[in-house]
């Protein structure tokens, strides 16, 4: 629909061009109102183009179309077209006229037709931007409160300085170029940073042009503060620089088009990753990824980009030259001022390193670095899961514990690095003979423990058992000498013997103990009447440990007769235990206990001083060519300090070093013969008297008996006790013949009768004891049995 036209404007005039009247038109089109239009004459309202004739008389101008400006209340000037016609057509009477006027339809006013009405001060004033003029010396003519507000002066100071002033030394010649370009060519403009009085520093982009005042050139320019936009890009450059020279890897992805691709990467991702730029600009970032591998990672990274979400994810990639490398990558989307995610930021650390440095650690936390075998932090976490696995399953499992023979021996005689040897070759053969499944663990020097899954009965599961024992004692060639390795096993079965961890490694451990006491290379399965015996071992270990001290132990003394004589000569010092509960028990029990704990030591010198203090009652009584023998254990006897201990001790309780003898074992001497003899030798010179105890059970090699520095052998009582069989008569014999060959006496133990103690007469045996002339007697007995010189009957 057109809009409906607007009335014409119509002034009627008379012949002179005064308003006579005009219409509601007039007064819309021009602002004026009534009062004003009134007595005004046309030329008043409209400016006539010169071209148009103003001048001439308005009948003149009928009928010709003119222009010109109406002159609007507001000051505005209205360009317009103007048609004059007559109201009457009688050319003699010269009348009034209509005056048409149109305003010219799309014709805007002349550009600057308004100009000279602006404000231009306040214009000026109100400019978002620095204003200014300046004349050719450079001299400020003009400016705005922006101006004085960036150079922090006050409008009195300004006109006073040359403008190349505001700005800094360096930047000066630029400046008066600039000027000189603006003054030459018309017009220039540049970037520079204006410096307050105090310092503030502002940037701006000035634009200039040449005009002029009057005759005087100047030229009048903006300045546009940038310093923001310049912080920003200053800002933006830094961060791009550190993208740039970021350690990480960085790579930034469009998704605008919905798909998701490579835009941007770094230095450090092509150092990283092998791939430049320039290779991947535009391919999907998952190129790098290895199929089939960390799924449910990218699952999540995909899902959390689907939801424009960040995400962080530990992945394996492959790098252009096939190596695969651990990163440790994070993603975060980016939006834009719309809030649109538009790309997707990743940053990626290699963490390979870092990854086989923590598998490393976590192997050395978890393995023993001789063997490389499981440790007992490992062996606890697979014993667990077999267990569990077991009980689920209702199937059957074991736990075997070994202990390899006379290790020590081993470290001792062949040194440590054949002992370690010997430890690698005896994991391998248990690594060799179980299945890949099941758990090798070495968990002490000498200690390994089997995890065995699944063994489907209890009988193949002892030949599994017995084969490994056999396997490990096989012997191993070190340095071209031949070690005859030798294991105890002590097995429990999960979840038959228990269904923890704790019970079954107690169960094996107790079968173990048992496998042990037994004797050497054999194996025990845990059971409960084995669980009683280890229980009732354990219970002595823990008494036994308060014995001492609580003064439960008490020696018996066996009296020891000269067979010449019949008189007797001493006595061997014999431990018990008068246990608070269990009554007197004998040494067999609870000395082997004593040996295992170290508990000996301390016994061992409870009995020397005790031995000790019998010998001085003795001689108190006027008895003083007594000797007392003691036992003495492997242990006491390998203590560095023994003989020197042995001599204070004597020298405290003033004991004479003759009346004491040591009794060693053939056996104890035997395992270590040099050391032995080292040992013997030393407590020889304290001139204590030493005998080879249990003589005839622990293959003597003549050599060496012939170099201990003993006094006495005493035959053991196991030849005595059938003298009538030949071979034992004949050993006996032997025993004497050779002792009395080396120089040495000789005793005999265990003699119980008649028969017995002629045949030792008879060969010419020096000593005997036994229950044939009396038991281990209380001190006190003795004392008496020695004050009365009871004798053995000839
Ligand atoms: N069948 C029979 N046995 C007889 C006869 N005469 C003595 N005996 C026993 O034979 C053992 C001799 O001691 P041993 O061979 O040194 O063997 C000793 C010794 O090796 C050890 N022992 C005893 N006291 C000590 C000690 O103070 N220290 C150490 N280290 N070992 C000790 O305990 C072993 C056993 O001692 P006991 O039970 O006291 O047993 C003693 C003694 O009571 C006899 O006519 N017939």
């Amino acid at each position: 629909m057109n809009p409906s036209p607007l009335p014409l404007a119509v002034f009627v005039v008379d012949a002179g061009g005064a308003i006579a009247s005009w219409n509601k038109a007039c007064e819309k089109l021009t602002g004026y109102s009534a009062a004003d239009i009134r007595n005004k004459t046309l030329e008043q309202i409209i400016e006539f183009d010169l071209a148009d004739g103003c001048a001439r008389p308005i009948a003149a101008r009928v009928d010709v179309d003119s222009t010109g400006q109406l002159r609007c209340a507001d000051s505005r000037r209205l360009p317009v077209r103007v048609t004059i016609a007559p109201q009457s057509f009688d050319p003699d009477q010269p009348g009034t006229y209509s005056v048409i006027v149109i305003p010219r339809a799309g014709l805007a006013p002349p550009r600057y037709a308004l100009i000279q009405d602006l404000p231009t001060a306040d214009i000026i004033e109100g400019l978002p931007c620095v204003f200014y003029v300046i004349d050719q010396s450079g001299r400020l003519l003009l400016w705005n409160h922006l101006l004085e507000n960036a150079l922090e002066m006050t409008a009195e100071e300004l006109p006073t300085c040359d403008v190349q002033h505001f700005f800094d030394e360096n930047d000066r010649p630029d400046i008066v170029a600039k000027i000189v370009e603006a003054f030459e060519t018309g017009q220039s403009s540049h970037e520079a940073e204006l410096v307050g009085k105090h310092g503030k520093r502002s940037s701006l982009l000035f634009h200039c042009a040449r005009t002029s005042l009057g005759d005087l050139p100047v030229i009048f320019g903006t300045g546009l503060d940038i310093s923001a936009r310049k912080q920003t890009e200053q800002g933006l450059r830094v961060r791009e620089r550190a993208i740039y020279s970021s350690v990480n890897a960085i790579v930034i992805t469009c998704c605008e088009n919905g798909k998701n691709l490579v835009e941007y990467v770094n230095p450090a991702f092509e150092q990283m990753t092998g791939y430049t730029l320039a290779e991947i600009k535009g391919h999907d970032p998952r190129f790098m990824r290895i199929e089939g591998c960390d799924v449910h990672e990218h699952k999540r990274i995909h899902e959390a980009l689907k939801k424009r979400e960040s995400v962080q994810a530990i992945l394996r990639n492959v790098r252009k030259n096939g190596e695969v490398f651990w990163n440790d990558l994070r993603i975060d989307p980016v939006s834009n001022v719309d809030g649109e995610v538009t790309h997707f930021v990743g940053v990626i650390s290699d963490i390979t390193e870092a990854r086989h440095y923590e598998r490393r650690l976590h192997h050395l936390a978890h393995h023993d670095p001789l063997t490389g075998l499981a440790n007992r932090t490992l062996l606890q976490d697979e014993l667990k899961f077999s267990i569990d696995f077991a009980v689920r399953n209702k199937v059957l499992g074991a736990l075997a514990f070994l202990d390899l023979d006379n290790f020590k021996h081993i470290n001792d005689n062949f040194g440590h690095d054949a002992g370690d040897e010997v430890l690698r070759e005896i994991a391998n053969r248990l690594k060799m003979s179980v299945r890949d499944n099941d758990t090798v663990a070495r968990v002490g020097g000498d200690e390994f423990v089997l995890v065995i899954n699944n063994q489907p009965s209890h009988e193949q599961l002892a030949d599994l058992i017995e084969r490994i024992r056999q396997r490990v004692n096989v012997p191993i060639t070190v340095a071209g000498r031949d070690i005859l390795p030798g294991t105890s096993i002590g097995v429990s079965r999960f979840p038959h013997d228990g269904d923890t961890v704790d019970r079954v490694m107690r169960a094996a451990d107790a079968a173990m103990y048992h496998a042990k006491a037994l004797g050497k290379n054999n194996s025990q399965f845990y059971s409960s009447e084995l669980n009683q015996i280890v229980h009732e071992h354990l219970m002595l270990e823990a008494s036994l440990s308060k014995a001492i001290g609580n003064r439960e132990m008490v020696l018996g003394y066996q009296p020891k007769v000269d067979l010449r004589t019949g008189k007797v000569v001493g006595a061997e010092a014999l431990v018990r235990w008068n246990h608070p509960e269990n009554g007197i028990v004998l040494p067999d029990k609870f000395i082997p206990v004593a040996e295992e704990t170290g508990l000996i030591v301390p016994l061992g010198e409870w009995v020397i001083i005790e031995a000790c203090g019998a010998l001085k009652a003795l001689a108190r009584l006027g008895v003083h060519d007594f000797v007392i023998s003691v036992n003495l254990s492997a242990r006491q006897l390998r203590q560095r300090q023994f003989a020197a201990q042995l001599a204070r001790t004597l020298g405290r309780l003033g004991v004479n070093p003759a009346n004491l003898e040591l009794e060693v074992t053939e056996s104890q001497l035997m395992d270590h013969p040099d050391e032995a003899m080292e040992a013997l030798a030393e407590l020889k010179a304290l001139g204590v008297r030493l005998s080879i105890d249990d003589f005839g059970t622990g293959y003597s090699s003549l050599s060496h008996l012939q170099k201990f520095p003993v006094d006495f052998i005493k035959i053991d009582r196991s030849f005595l006790g059938e003298v009538n069989l030949d071979a034992h008569a004949v050993i006996t014999r032997a025993i004497i013949a050779l002792g009395h060959n080396l120089k040495l006496k000789v005793i005999a133990e265990g003699v119980e009768t008649l028969e017995q103690l002629t045949f030792l007469r008879t060969h010419h045996c020096d000593q005997m004891q036994g229950h044939y002339f009396s038991p281990a007697l209380s001190q006190k007995s003795l004392e008496e049995m020695v004050c009365s010189d009871t004798r053995l009957p000839g």
